[in-house]
């Protein structure tokens, strides 16, 4: 058995980015996307000596004055000259005259009949221009997400589209003669497909394109179902009939098509979990039982996903103390537990066939194999809001 960085680094090592270079987007369209190529800033910000405080610009040589107030200066003004001998009434966000060199905030202003007398303020108040962003500086590199800061520094560095990728094409399989779409009447014996619904909402959140197929317990069925999709996605998850079982069918399928790392992941949660490829598409298999799928998609999948998108990938790991005990077991654990403002708290029920356990907790706290946990004990805990 593998420990779970092992694997995930034999995951990684065997993906390499998928070509995903998409189309131009207008920046207010492109929320949630991802950067395609490099970009780097046309204009500087601020583009030209900013005032930042409401006052008079001035030569800091002519202080405390009085001086006469030669002109104003609101936010737009085009650029002007100040005389020695002389000051601006200047508001914040103008650009500050040639020949001032500082800006002496209002609130230091002492009337004065002749002009005004201003007390030397601590600072200049001015921002040089390109203090924040400089002509030609990398804004943000391929493969970043674009959030709200990112479309902004675009914006602000002169920017009105930018190129995102086109969405990763991932197909979800899921196995299993007993799952039944959500809704059906159940028989005996049978159970509706949660993985499927949980799966399909944390790849929809993950930004990709994600299609969705229920293949029955049947060799030849996957065989095909996993050559057309590997065809034609960049990425398959297979769910379930990935252990031990005669009807677990999705190992030698895979093994006919590609290849499948024989091992198995020292983990609890998620044992099972298994990944290989056909042809140059990687398969990510996690284990049917709903806390292992679920455990299994955040620490491969995810990190599988990135790097096809040329992402970094980096985890969310806090030390949090533990407000629980437990004894050693031999697998790394993933237990579901709860920050609760001081601490974690452990869900009694650490069943992996269960989801109560996954809707109650916050996250998931890491305990190495053959260790047991006191209370007050700092864990690792990896919060979900990493995730979704
Ligand atoms: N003899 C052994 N048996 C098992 C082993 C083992 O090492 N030796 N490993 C166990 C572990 S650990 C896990 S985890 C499970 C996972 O097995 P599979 O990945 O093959 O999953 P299935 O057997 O297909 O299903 C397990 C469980 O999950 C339910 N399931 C499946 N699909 C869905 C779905 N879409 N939605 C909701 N629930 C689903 C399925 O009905 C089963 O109850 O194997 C152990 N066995
Ligand atoms: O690894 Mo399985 O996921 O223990 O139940």
């Amino acid at each position: 058995m593998l420990d779970v960085a092992e694997a995930r680094a034999r995951l990684l090592a065997a993906i390499t980015p998928a070509d995903l270079v998409g189309r131009r987007l207008a920046l207010a369209e492109a929320a949630g996307q991802i950067a395609a190529l490099d970009v780097d800033a046309r204009v500087a910000n601020p583009p030209f000596r900013r005032a930042v405080m409401d006052g008079y610009a001035c030569r800091a040589a002519d202080l405390p004055g009085p001086l006469p107030v030669a002109f104003e200066v609101p936010a737009g003004s085009a650029q002007t000259h100040l005389d020695a001998g002389q000051c601006a009434r200047i508001f914040t966000g103008a650009p500050v005259p040639d020949g001032a060199d500082v800006v002496v905030p209002q609130e230091n202003l002492r009337a004065h009949e002749g002009g005004v007398l201003l007390d030397p303020s601590t600072q200049a108040w001015i921002r040089p221009v390109g203090d924040d962003i400089q002509i030609g500086q990398r804004l943000v590199s391929a493969g970043q997400a674009l959030g709200p800061v990112e479309l902004g520094l675009l914006a602000a560095g002169g920017h009105a589209d930018v190129a995102v990728q086109s969405a990763l094409k991932v197909a979800l399989i899921t196995t299993g003669d007993e799952v039944r779409p959500p809704g059906s009447a159940l028989e005996s014996g049978q159970i509706h497909s949660s993985n499927a619904v949980s799966l399909m909402a944390l790849l929809a959140g993950w930004g990709v394109q994600a299609e969705h197929h229920h293949i029955a317990d049947d060799y030849q069925a996957m065989v095909s179902a996993l050559s057309e999709l590997s065809a034609r996605c960049d990425l398959v998850v297979t769910v379930g009939g990935v252990s031990a079982g005669d009807y677990d069918w999705v190992r030698p399928a895979i093994q006919a098509l590609g290849q499948i790392e024989s091992y198995r992941v020292r983990m609890k949660p998620g044992k099972p979990f298994a990944f290989g490829q056909i042809g140059t598409t990687p398969v990510c298999c996690v284990p049917g039982n709903p806390a292992s799928a679920l455990v299994t998609s955040l620490l491969f999948v995810w990190p599988a996903i990135q790097a096809l998108r040329g992402q970094q990938h980096g985890d969310v790991r806090l030390p949090v103390r533990a407000k629980f005990t437990t004894t050693a077991a031999q697998r790394r654990r993933f237990l579901r537990v709860r920050w609760d403002g001081d601490g974690l708290r452990v869900h009694a029920n650490q069943d992996s066939g269960s989801i109560t356990p996954m809707a109650w907790a916050t996250g998931l706290a890491e305990i190495a194999p053959d260790t047991a946990v006191a209370d007050g004990d700092s864990l690792v805990y990896w919060p979900f809001s990493q995730w979704f």
